[in-house]
């Protein structure tokens, strides 16, 4: 039975057993089960912490989990990224007390608090700029006014706490998060895994593409079908109308307004757009 790590609470958990239920996997009842056992699907789902889901995968203990990247970098667990999620996206910041610090290069000397010592660490030790680092394991954006650090790194969503706790971001990101899946390095792979990330990668693909019908005049149909490439190639059928065809593609879901414009300029007419509720590719 394929043994998998899930978020049992946190940003990433809610997104995360909706993403397993839609590729059809069975989810625990209530938010205090530890674990489920999907016995049709021939997998056990395992409630976790998103960072220690990093260390159980590493340790190969568990086959394969659902984490956050931020996690899994600041863990350094043996453990592979193997597809981003897409949701869940977080980026990493040093952030001041707002005109406190010039640059990153200015947090030589300093301390720096954060739940991420693992990446914050790296980042200085790569840069080769030495400052005290004080790990602490939440409400981080408090520890400058407390009198425990001069700089924070943490993680911004929106920036309103940063902003609530007169701090502002500075220099560039340490790095962009999303939830991500992760395997243990160097393993062979379970024959239950392939059907596991196909199901995701198919739950990915239908959220993120729509199906586009279309009618068209046979002389235009090459000009439609460059806007419609599809993944493979777009269905394109006889329509009892002479010298029109109907043609069938799935589109990515964020241009589907704008392909519309440009085909309806083409002379594309009866175009639907339908959601795609599974597939596999
Ligand atoms: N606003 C956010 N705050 C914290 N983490 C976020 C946010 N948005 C996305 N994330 C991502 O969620 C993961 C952290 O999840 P985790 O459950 O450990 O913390 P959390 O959501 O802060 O929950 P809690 O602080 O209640 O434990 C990281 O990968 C992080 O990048
Ligand atoms: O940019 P924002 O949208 O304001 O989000 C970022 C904040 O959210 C998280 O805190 P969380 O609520 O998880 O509390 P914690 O610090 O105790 O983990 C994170 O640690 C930041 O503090
Ligand atoms: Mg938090």
């Amino acid at each position: 039975m394929l043994k998998v790590a899930v978020p049992n609470k946190g940003s990433l958990s809610e997104s995360a057993a909706q993403l397993l239920a839609e590729a059809g996997y069975r989810q625990r009842r209530s938010a205090r089960d530890l674990v489920t056992v999907d016995a049709d699907n021939d997998v056990e789902f395992f409630y976790l912490r998103p960072r220690d889901i990093a260390i159980y995968v590493g340790e190969g203990t568990l086959d394969i989990g659902i984490t956050g990247r931020d996690l899994l970098l600041d863990s350094g667990a043996a453990a592979d990224e193997v597809m981003a999620l897409g949701f869940g996206a977080s980026s990493f910041h040093f952030a001041a007390p707002v005109g406190s610090l010039a640059d990153t290069a200015a947090i030589a000397g300093r301390t720096v608090a954060t739940s991420y010592p693992g990446v914050v660490r790296a980042w200085l030790a790569e840069r080769g700029i030495d400052a005290k680092v004080v790990r602490l394991d939440g409400a981080v954006e408090s520890s400058v006014r407390l009198g425990v650090a001069d700089v924070i790194a943490d993680v911004v969503e929106t920036g309103s706490t940063l902003r609530q706790a007169g701090l502002e971001i500075v220099g560039e990101p340490i790095l962009a998060s999303e939830a991500v899946v992760i395997r243990p390095k160097d393993r062979p792979a379970p024959v239950e895994l392939e059907i596991f990330e196909r199901r995701l990668r198919g739950v990915l693909v239908a959220r993120s593409y729509v199906m586009m019908d279309y009618d068209i005049r046979v002389e235009q149909v090459e000009a439609a079908v460059a806007l419609t490439p599809g993944i493979e190639s777009p269905t394109v059928s006889p329509l009892h109308r002479e010298g029109w065809v109907a043609v069938r593609s799935m589109v990515p879901r964020d241009s589907a307004q704008k392909v519309m414009d440009e085909l309806w300029a083409l002379g594309a007419r009866g175009t639907l757009v339908t959601d795609i509720l599974a597939c596999r590719l």
